[in-house]
C-alpha cells in the first residue's frame, strides 16, 4: 500500500499478520530499504502484525529533493501508522530509522508502546562528518563509495556471505539524491535531551563489530531510558537483522513477549 505523507512524498508500505493483532513497525537506516527486514520476519512470533515501510529517499518510495529533515521523517511515520489505522505499535528502528522511532516516540508516545532500538543513537557523528560525506556522494556518486560502507557496515563474518551481496543490493539502489537526503537528516539530529524524558519499555541491541554506530555510543543512549534493556550481538556489524536475523529476531520476539505484546509461538 502507498500511503501519502503531508508533503505528498509517497511511501511503499507493506504490512503482513493476523489483522488486529499487536503491531512491530520496522524503520530500515541510511541507504537501505525494506529489505533489510527479509530474514528476520518468519523468525518474530506468528501473533504480531508487522508493518515495514521504505524511508523517503529510499526503496520504492519518492526521492524528493534533499535535504530531508527528521521532523519530515518523523511525520511519514505518522501518517504510515496511522494509514493503517494502528496506535500503541512497537517501533524497532535501525540507525537512521532508530532516530526516527526515538522521535516519534518524543511527539507521539499514543502511537508508540515499545521502543526497539537497533544500532542506532540519540545523535550519530558531527554535522562536518554528515558534511564531508554529503560532498564526497555529490561528487563521486554513491556507486564508488559502496565498498567503503558496506565495510563499515559488516562485521567480519558477513562480509564474504549472502548478507553482504544483500546489503550491496539495498546500498547500490538507493538514489543519490535520497542518500543525501538522509544524511541531512542524521546531521541535524541530537534527541539527547528529549529521549532521556522517555518512560517506556525499550531494547537496545548493538553489534560488536558495528563500525557505524559503536556500542558504547549506542549504550549511552539506551542510558538514558530509567529500566532500557542493553544487548551486544557478538559477530554483528551495523546489520545485525541480516547478519545475525536469529539472533536478533530472538531478542525482539523475547521482549515482545516480556512486554505482552505477543503470547509465544
Ligand atoms: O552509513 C553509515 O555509516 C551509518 C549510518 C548512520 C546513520 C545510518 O542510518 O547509517
Amino acid at each position: 500500500m502507498i500511503v501519502e505523507a503531508r508533503d505528498g512524498c509517497r511511501l511503499a508500505t507493506r504490512i503482513e499478520g493476523p489483522e488486529g493483532a499487536p503491531a512491530l513497525v520496522l524503520l530500515h537506516g541510511l541507504g537501505m530499504d525494506m529489505t533489510l527486514w527479509d530474514a528476520v520476519l518468519p523468525l518474530l512470533p506468528g501473533d504480531i502484525r508487522v508493518l515495514r515501510y521504505d524511508l523517503r529517499g529510499h526503496g520504492g518510495s519518492d526521492v524528493p529533493p534533499a535535504p530531508y529533515s527528521m521532523g519530515q521523517m518523523v511525520s511519514d511515520a505518522e501518517a504510515v501508522i496511522e494509514a493503517h489505522g494502528l496506535r500503541e505499535t512497537v517501533v524497532a528502528g535501525l540507525s537512521l530509522g532508530g532516530m526516527v522511532a526515538q522521535g516519534l516516540a518524543v511527539k507521539r508516545l499514543d502511537l508508540v508502546r515499545a521502543l526497539i532500538l537497533s544500532n542506532t543513537a540519540a545523535k550519530i557523528g558531527t554535522p562536518k562528518i554528515w558534511d564531508d560525506r554529503i560532498a564526497t556522494i555529490r561528487r563521486e556518486g554513491l556507486a564508488a563509495q559502496v565498498e567503503t560502507v558496506l565495510d563499515r557496515w559488516l562485521g567480519r563474518d558477513a562480509r564474504h556471505g549472502s548478507a553482504a551481496g544483500r546489503a550491496r543490493r539495498m546500498l547500490g539502489g538507493t538514489e543519490v539524491e535520497g542518500y543525501i537526503g538522509g544524511c541531512a537528516a542524521v546531521s541535524g539530529t541530537d534527541l539527547w535531551t528529549p529521549v532521556s524524558g522517555l518512560r517506556l519499555p525499550v531494547l537496545g541491541i548493538a553489534g560488536a563489530e558495528d563500525r557505524s554506530v559503536p556500542t558504547d555510543l549506542m549504550r549511552e543512549t539506551v542510558e538514558l531510558i530509567p529500566g532500557a534493556r542493553f544487548e551486544i550481538l557478538r559477530r554483528a556489524g551495523h546489520l545485525p537483522p541480516m547478519e545475525r536475523p536469529e539472533d536478533w529476531a530472538a531478542l525482539v520476539s523475547g521482549q515482545l513477549r516480556a512486554i505482552g505484546q505477543s503470547g509465544g509461538a
